[in-house]
């Protein structure tokens, strides 16, 4: 058992310390946001993630977690302090290191014994040593200190599982003490522990999501070829994703990437390769790919629907995936505010990510409590998220409700025979086009 303090109670403070705490440990998690704090005090959860209020309550019940607003206090108390605030893209695509320094500051002032200071945020190359400049630079009586990176590699909407059953956790110690105190953190979750050198471990949590991308960006590229020559990007995938060397994962075609981590983690990657004189063409080609999806799957409407004012659509799905009601960077930031600025009346559906949208966007457009008041009237439907209740939707209904059957799918929800019995005009990614009232083709 060991006294673990996390600062920044975000997804990944959140997360990884109550699961910490899940695993018998005596962990704080402390949040220079009081707001935040007294709201997770009485058991108010801020984000929306499968399991996660269930696990924080219990482990607040059995006394192994606790919030605190008093960094330094939770900092004097720890024998391991975990860095999990954000590092968010700035105005050239690089990772802010700022809230990451000010952390090391407050832990350099409140050092009273060896302690185990460990980064989870993701972090550019060089910021371990940063995190230990730092802390000698302000620490007055020179206690004894490792550093330690430990990236996150949960996904959000699956992030309690992710943790518990970890596939593996990456270490990057700077001694041998520290690597062992860490690892033995981590045996409850997994016994795949890579040991690394601080750098190492940085670059793995670059690395591993900037693949990912490359997967879901090559697929893109792939599926806007499937349209040109008349094949189905999803056989693609399921053809080549049964070699194991290429695995199924992340080969999914649609709107593309969004979310608080992959935009912002290949830029930063770009600029950690341009700062080292490297010219990473291929991250850069999988950015540029990522932010044209978009675009071509706003293109499909126009096409198909001509202008846009005065028509209205109906969007279905706000969050930048299922089962969360992060927003960051979501398709649907953009697209609504173009549809809005043509002209277009723009109603949206999301099961739980309504009030963070609003937040964001205003009133662009106007928020309905279900799918289908949404779609109703709305003479053409983009959809956007691959909830299950979209998914679920009854699509005979969709078009009864429709002022004409036009739908523009980012996310290939719907079977193309299907669409083409029930009569819609259906765009969907990387897959033939299916058009109201033609003939059924038996090559589809
Ligand atoms: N969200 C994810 O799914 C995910 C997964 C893996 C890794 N990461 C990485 O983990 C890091 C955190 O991500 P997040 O989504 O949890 O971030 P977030 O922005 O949602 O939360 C960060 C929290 O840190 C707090 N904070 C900022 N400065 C502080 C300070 N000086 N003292 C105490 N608290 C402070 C903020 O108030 C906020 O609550 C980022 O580097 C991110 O790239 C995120
Ligand atoms: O085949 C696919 C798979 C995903 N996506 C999209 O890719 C984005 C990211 O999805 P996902 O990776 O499931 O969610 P995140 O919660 O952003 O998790 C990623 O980013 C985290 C933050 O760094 C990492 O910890 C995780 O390992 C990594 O998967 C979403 O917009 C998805 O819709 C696709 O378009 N096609």
């Amino acid at each position: 058992m060991k006294k673990i303090t996390v600062i920044g109670t975000g997804y990944v403070g959140l997360v990884s310390g109550t699961c910490f705490a899940d695993a018998g440990n005596d962990v704080t998690c402390c949040d220079i946001d009081q707001v935040k704090i007294n709201n997770l005090s009485q058991g108010i959860i801020p984000i929306y993630e499968p399991g996660l209020k269930e696990l924080v309550h219990k482990n607040v019940r059995s006394g192994t977690l606790h919030f605190s607003a008093n960094v330094p206090q939770a900092i004097l108390d720890a024998e391991v302090v975990y860095i999990a605030v954000g590092t968010p893209m700035n105005s050239t695509g690089e990772a802010d290191l700022t809230y990451v320094k000010q952390v090391a500051k407050t832990i350099a002032e409140n050092l009273n014994g060896y302690k185990v200071i460990v980064t989870k945020s993701t972090v550019p190359v060089g910021t371990g040593r940063l995190v230990e400049k730092v802390i000698r630079k302000y620490s007055k009586d020179q206690h004894p200190f490792d550093v330690v990176s430990n990236p996150e590699f949960l996904r959000e909407g699956s992030a309690i599982k992710d943790t518990l059953n970890m596939e593996r956790a990456v270490i990057g110690a700077t001694s041998e003490k520290a690597f062992q105190i860490i690892a033995e953190l981590h045996q409850p979750f997994t016994s795949n522990i890579v040991k690394a050198s601080l750098e190492t471990a940085e670059i793995i949590k670059y690395a591993a999501n900037a693949f990912l991308a490359t997967k879901i960006s090559f697929i893109n590229d792939i599926a806007n070829i499937c349209e040109r020559v008349g094949a189905d990007v999803t056989k693609v995938s399921a053809g080549v994703g049964l070699d194991s060397r290429i695995g199924n994962k992340f080969l999914q075609a649609g709107v593309g990437f969004g979310g608080s981590c992959f935009p912002k983690d290949t830029a930063a990657l770009l600029h950690i390769a341009e700062d080292c004189g490297y010219d990473f063409k291929l991250i850069k080609a999988v950015i540029e790919t990522n932010e044209k999806q978009r675009v071509h799957l706003v293109e499909k409407l126009v096409n198909s629907l001509g202008e846009l004012k005065g028509k209205t659509i109906s969007v279905l799905g706000l969050a930048f995936k299922p089962n969360t009601n992060d927003i960051r960077s979501s398709p649907a930031l953009d697209i609504i505010p173009y549809l809005a600025e043509q002209g277009a009346i723009v109603k949206a559906y999301d099961p739980i990510a309504i009030v963070e949208t609003k937040k964001q966007i205003g009133y662009q457009c106007s928020y309905t409590e279900n799918a289908y008041e949404a779609i109703k009237g709305s003479d053409a439907c983009m959809i956007l998220t691959d909830w299950q209740d979209v998914k679920n939707l009854d699509l005979a209904k969709v078009k009864q409700l429709m002022n004409q059957p036009l739908i523009v799918d980012g996310r290939n929800l719907f079977k193309l025979e299907r669409m083409q019995e029930l009569g819609f005009t259906y765009l969907s990614v990387g897959r033939p086009a299916i058009q109201k009232d033609a003939v059924i083709s038996k090559a589809i």
